[in-house]
């Protein structure tokens, strides 16, 4: 990869060119707001789960999110089949594995996305936060709810393991976000009113999807350029609200007015050797 700067720059730069597509199975909290984050990044959504469209929407579509947030037996029945269409139409594919270690029933499942979609290797993103990194690994049993108990830091580990158990990219969001694959990056932006806001890390997956949406390059982590794009765009946000009601607002408008310059300039990256 060239300059991780020049190359997030280049990402969103594509990415207001393409408007890329993504169809997105998600949970009834977030719906929205990860369709206005979507729109407000330059990118178009789509929000379906129907076996009967499916196939469809997967051949128009750049990407599809599977965030099992409000998860149950039908539900989990339309993520699997979305997933297998995914891999055998070769579609790039973002699991959001919400509240995994919450409950039996989300470990599973959340393993059992994994399973399926490993066969897209790289073109298959976990993007969690620490604890359900960690739950999805082993590395721990059980976790509170959907909110991190654990430090991105202590899931370093666990999303190691997961990239060489799946080859699939791991994003770990916190206060430092890790984005691991074939190479590992950290970022330290963002701010801290951002976990009390519901779904800011559902949109962080959604992101990722659009930037796994655009054309392949020489090498590309998704993961880094929504890490950046969340984190950058998080404080401005942040600087210009009084609590959680106006960043959520403040949050479009910044994805909004983000330019590349300005992302590549404010990002805190770096590559862990
Ligand atoms: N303490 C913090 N300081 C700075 N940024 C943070 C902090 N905690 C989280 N973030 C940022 O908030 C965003 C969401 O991450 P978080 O880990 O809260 O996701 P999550 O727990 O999956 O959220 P949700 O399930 O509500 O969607 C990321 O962009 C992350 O970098
Ligand atoms: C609060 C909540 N519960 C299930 S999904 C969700 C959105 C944030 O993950
Ligand atoms: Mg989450």
């Amino acid at each position: 990869m060239k300059d991780p700067r020049q190359y997030l720059a280049d990402q969103l730069a594509l990415l207001r060119q393409t408007h890329p597509l993504v169809v997105n199975i998600t949970n009834y909290v977030v719906m929205n707001n990860t369709a206005n984050a979507l729109l407000a990044l330059g990118a178009s959504p789509i929000m379906a789960h129907s076996h009967e469209e499916m196939e469809e929407m997967l051949t128009i579509a750049g990407a599809l999110v599977i965030n099992i947030g409000t998860l149950d037996r039908q539900w989990i029945a339309r993520m699997k089949h979305a997933a297998q269409l995914a891999v055998q139409m070769n579609k790039p594919l973002v699991l959001d594995p919400v509240g995994c270690g919450a409950s039996e029933l989300r470990t599973h499942t959340s393993r059992e996305l994994c399973e399926i979609a490993k066969a897209l290797g790289p073109k298959f993103i976990v993007r969690g936060n620490a604890s359900e990194i960690m739950a999805l690994s082993g590395e721990i049993r059980s976790t509170k709810g959907v909110d991190s108990l654990e430090t991105s830091d202590n899931a370093l580990g666990a999303a190691m393991a997961l990239y060489r158990q799946y080859g699939c990219e791991v994003v770990v969001s916190g206060e430092t976000d890790y984005v691991v694959g074939r190479r590992i990056f950290t970022l330290h932006d963002g701010h801290d009113i951002m976990p009390r806001v519901t779904g800011m890390g559902c949109t962080f997956t959604a992101l990722t999807a659009a930037f796994a949406a655009q054309p392949q390059q020489e090498y590309l982590s998704p993961g880094l350029a929504s890490a950046a794009v969340m984190g950058v765009a998080g404080k401005l946000a942040a600087a210009q609200s009084q609590g959680p009601g106006s960043f959520q607002m403040q949050m479009l408008d910044a994805l909004y007015q983000l330019t590349p310059e300005q992302l590549a300039a404010s990002v805190t990256v770096s590559e862990l050797s």
